[in-house]
C-alpha cells in the first residue's frame, strides 16, 4: 500500500464527494436491508393467519403494507444505490483524469535521454494500463469495501440478534467463498496479463507491418508475414482460452457455495424451528436473502484484495516515472532575453546511453546575425552541435555560451524560445499544413503562414492540394514527398521568426534548383539571426561566414568558402566532386 499512498492527495482534493459517497453508500445499505426483514415479517403475517391468531382481513391489511414497505425501501436503495456510484465512480473518473495528466505533464519535462532508455509502448501504458488499474482502486475497491463493512455491520447485528446460532452456521462457507475467489481472481488476473501482452505483441507486429507495407510488397514476403501472423495470432487464441476457462469458474463457484448456504439455512433453520429454538418461520425466508445478500460482497473480498494489489503494482511502475527527475534542469526562474551569439569552448560530449564520443574538443564562435555551416561525414557530430544548443543534452566537459553565459545559467525556456530548429527527418504532426506551420507560432495570421510557405519554396505545392492549407497530412490525410516534408518544416522555423536558426541537412531532399531559391530566401528572412546549417552540399555552406569541417567528433578545417576550397582536404575534395557532378 506504500506506492498507493501517492493517490492520498487526490483523496483529500475531492474528500467532500469522497465523504457523501461514503454516507450515500451507507444509507444505501441500510435500505437495501429492511427487505430481509420485511420479507420475514410477510411470512410471519401469513404463519399467524394459518395459526388463527390473525384474521384474514388483517392478515392481508398487514401484508399489503409490508409489501408496499418493501416497495418503498428497495426504492430508496435503488435511487441511493445510484447516487452512490455517481458519487464514488465518478471520484474516481476525475483522480483517473489528474493522475493522466500529472503523469503526461512529467513526460513532457523528462529530457531526451529518457524517452531513448524507454519503449514507447511502456510510456504509453504507464498512462493508459497502469493509471486505469489504479482507478479500480480509488472507485471500485473503495466502493465495494464500504458496501461490504455496512452490509456485514448491519446485516450481521439483525441476524445475530434474530437467531445468533442460525447465523454462525450459515456464515461458515463465506471466509471459504472469499478465499477462493481470491485465489481464482488472481489467476484470472496473472492470465488476463498474459492475454494483454500477447495482444500488444500482435498490434505492434501489425502496426510495423502496416508501416513497412511498401517494403513487404516490394519484396513480394507477404506470405511469410501471413505464416508470421497467423502463428502469433493461434498463440493468443490459446491465451484466450486458457483465461476463458477459469473465467468460467467464477459464476458457478459463486452459485455452488450461495446454494450449500441456502441449504444451510433451509436444512439447520428448519431443523431449529422443529425443535422450537427458532419461533418464526419468517425467520428462515429472512436468513436465505441475508445470505443470498451478503454472498456478493463476500466474493469482493476477494476480488477487491486482488484489485488492490494489481493497483499498487501499477502505481509502483506510475511512481518510478514521476519521481524520474529530469536531467536537463532549468535552474533560473526570470526569462533571459537572447540574442543570438554562440559560442563553443573545447566541447567534448559522450552521449550517456551509448558512451559514444560524438565531439571531441571542439571550439568555434558565431557573433549576433552570422552564419556557420557544418560539414563531414556522416556521424561526424554535426547534429550533436545543434542538439547541445538546444540544451537537450548537457556537455561533460568545455562550455557552450550564448551570449556570453553559460546555456545552463539562460532561462530554458528562454533558451528554446529563441531557436527555430528544422530536424534532419521532419517530423509532420497528422493535423493540416497550415496548422503543422503555426506550431512554429501558435498566434499566426493565415498571410504569416503563406509568406512563410512561399519563402520555403513549398506555397505552390500546398495550393495544388484540394483543401490548400487545410490539407490534412498523416494516416488519414495525404502523404507528403521528402522534400515536401523538409520545406513544411523549415516554414515552421521560419514563422516563428527566431533569433537563432538552425537547419539540420534539411535539403537533402530537395533538387538543387529549388535549394538555390530557398536558400535566398533563407538569406533574406535570417537577415540579423544567427544561422547554422548543416549540410553535405557546398552549395548550402558556400555563402556562410564561417564553414567547419567535422571528422569523428574533431572540427579538422575551419574558414570561408573562398579559403577553403583553395586548402586540400575534405572541403575542397567535396566542392571538386560537386562541381564536376554539376558539370555533368
Ligand atoms: N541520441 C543518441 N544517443 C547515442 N548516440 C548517438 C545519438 N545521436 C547520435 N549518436 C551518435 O553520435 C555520433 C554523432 O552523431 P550525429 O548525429 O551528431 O552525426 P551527424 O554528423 O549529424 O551524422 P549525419 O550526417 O549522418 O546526420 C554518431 O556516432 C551517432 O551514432
Amino acid at each position: 500500500m506504500k506506492a498507493l499512498k501517492h493517490l492520498n492527495k487526490y483523496f483529500y482534493k475531492y474528500r467532500y464527494r469522497l465523504i457523501l459517497g461514503i454516507i450515500i453508500t451507507v444509507v444505501a445499505k441500510i435500505f437495501a436491508l429492511f427487505t430481509p426483514r420485511l420479507i420475514g415479517k410477510s411470512i410471519n403475517i401469513i404463519e399467524a393467519y394459518l395459526e388463527g391468531t390473525k384474521s384474514s382481513n388483517v392478515a392481508k391489511s398487514e401484508l399489503l403494507t409490508t409489501v408496499l414497505l418493501i416497495l418503498g425501501a428497495a426504492l430508496v436503495a435503488g435511487i441511493f444505490t445510484f447516487l452512490m456510484r455517481q458519487t464514488i465512480i465518478n471520484v474516481s473518473r476525475f483522480i483517473e483524469f489528474d493522475l493522466k495528466n500529472e503523469v503526461y505533464k512529467h513526460y513532457q519535462v523528462l529530457s531526451l535521454s529518457f524517452y531513448k532508455s524507454n519503449r514507447t509502448g511502456d510510456l504509453m501504458n504507464r498512462i493508459s494500463e497502469d493509471v486505469g488499474k489504479v482507478r479500480m482502486y480509488a472507485g471500485p475497491a473503495i466502493m465495494y469495501t464500504i458496501n461490504t463493512i455496512t452490509l456485514f455491520t448491519v446485516a450481521l447485528t439483525q441476524m445475530i440478534s434474530t437467531a445468533p446460532k442460525l447465523t454462525a452456521y450459515v456464515m461458515l462457507p463465506l471466509p471459504i467463498l472469499s478465499f477462493v475467489i481470491y485465489k481464482l481472481s488472481r489467476m484470472i488476473n496473472l492470465r488476463s496479463k498474459i492475454v494483454q501482452e500477447s495482444l500488444s505483441g500482435l498490434s505492434s507486429f501489425t502496426q510495423e507491418q502496416f508501416s513497412g507495407i511498401s517494403v513487404i510488397k516490394s519484396y513480394t514476403i507477404e506470405n511469410n508475414v501471413n505464416v508470421e501472423f497467423e502463428d502469433l495470432s493461434a498463440s493468443n487464441r490459446q491465451k484466450q482460452i486458457d483465461l476463458a476457462k477459469v473465467q468460467a469458474f467464477f459464476f458457478p463457484l459463486m452459485i455452488l457455495l450461495i446454494g450449500i448456504s441456502n441449504l444451510l439455512v433451509i436444512f439447520i433453520g428448519g431443523k431449529q424451528y422443529i425443535d422450537g429454538e427458532i419461533t418464526n418461520i419468517g425467520t428462515i425466508a429472512e436468513f436465505i436473502i441475508y445470505v443470498n445478500m451478503l454472498t456478493w460482497p463476500v466474493a469482493t473480498i476477494g476480488w477487491v484484495t486482488s484489485i488492490i494489489q494489481q493497483a499498487e503494482a501499477s502505481q509502483k511502475r506510475i511512481n518510478e516515472f514521476l519521481e524520474t527527475e529530469p536531467e536537463i534542469k532549468n535552474t533560473v526562474e526570470n526569462e533571459t532575453p537572447i540574442e543570438g551569439k554562440i559560442e563553443f569552448n573545447n566541447v567534448t560530449f559522450i552521449y550517456p546511453d551509448t558512451n559514444i564520443v560524438a565531439l571531441k574538443d571542439v571550439t568555434f564562435s558565431l557573433d549576433v546575425g552570422e552564419k556557420l555551416a557544418i560539414l563531414g561525414m556522416t556521424g561526424s557530430g554535426k547534429s550533436t552541435i545543434l542538439d547541445l544548443i538546444g540544451r537537450l543534452y548537457d556537455v561533460q566537459e568545455g562550455t557552450i555560451k550564448v551570449d556570453d553565459k553559460n546555456i545552463a545559467e539562460l532561462n530554458l525556456l528562454s533558451l528554446r524560445e529563441s531557436i527555430g530548429y528544422v530536424p534532419q527527418d521532419a517530423f509532420l504532426f497528422s493535423d493540416s499544413i497550415k496548422n503543422n506551420i503555426k506550431f512554429g507560432k501558435e498566434d499566426a495570421t493565415d498571410d504569416e503562414v503563406i509568406e512563410a510557405a512561399k519563402n520555403a519554396k513549398v506555397h505552390k505545392n500546398i495550393i495544388g492540394f484540394k483543401n490548400g492549407y487545410d490539407t490534412v497530412l498523416g494516416e488519414r490525410g495525404i502523404t507528403l514527398s521528402g522534400g515536401q516534408k523538409q520545406r513544411v518544416s523549415i516554414a515552421r522555423a521560419i514563422i516563428k521568426s527566431p533569433e537563432i536558426l538552425l537547419f539540420d541537412d534539411c535539403l537533402s531532399a530537395v533538387d538543387t534548383e529549388t535549394e538555390e531559391k530557398i536558400l535566398n530566401n533563407l538569406e533574406r528572412v535570417s537577415k540579423n539571426k544567427t544561422t547554422i546549417i548543416v549540410s553535405h552540399r557546398i552549395s548550402s555552406a558556400k555563402n556562410a561566414d564561417k564553414i567547419i569541417v567535422l571528422d569523428d567528433g574533431k572540427i579538422i578545417q575551419s574558414g570561408t568558402h573562398k579559403s577553403l576550397k583553395k586548402i586540400e582536404g575534405y572541403y575542397k575534395d567535396l566542392y571538386d566532386k560537386q562541381r564536376s557532378e554539376k558539370d555533368l
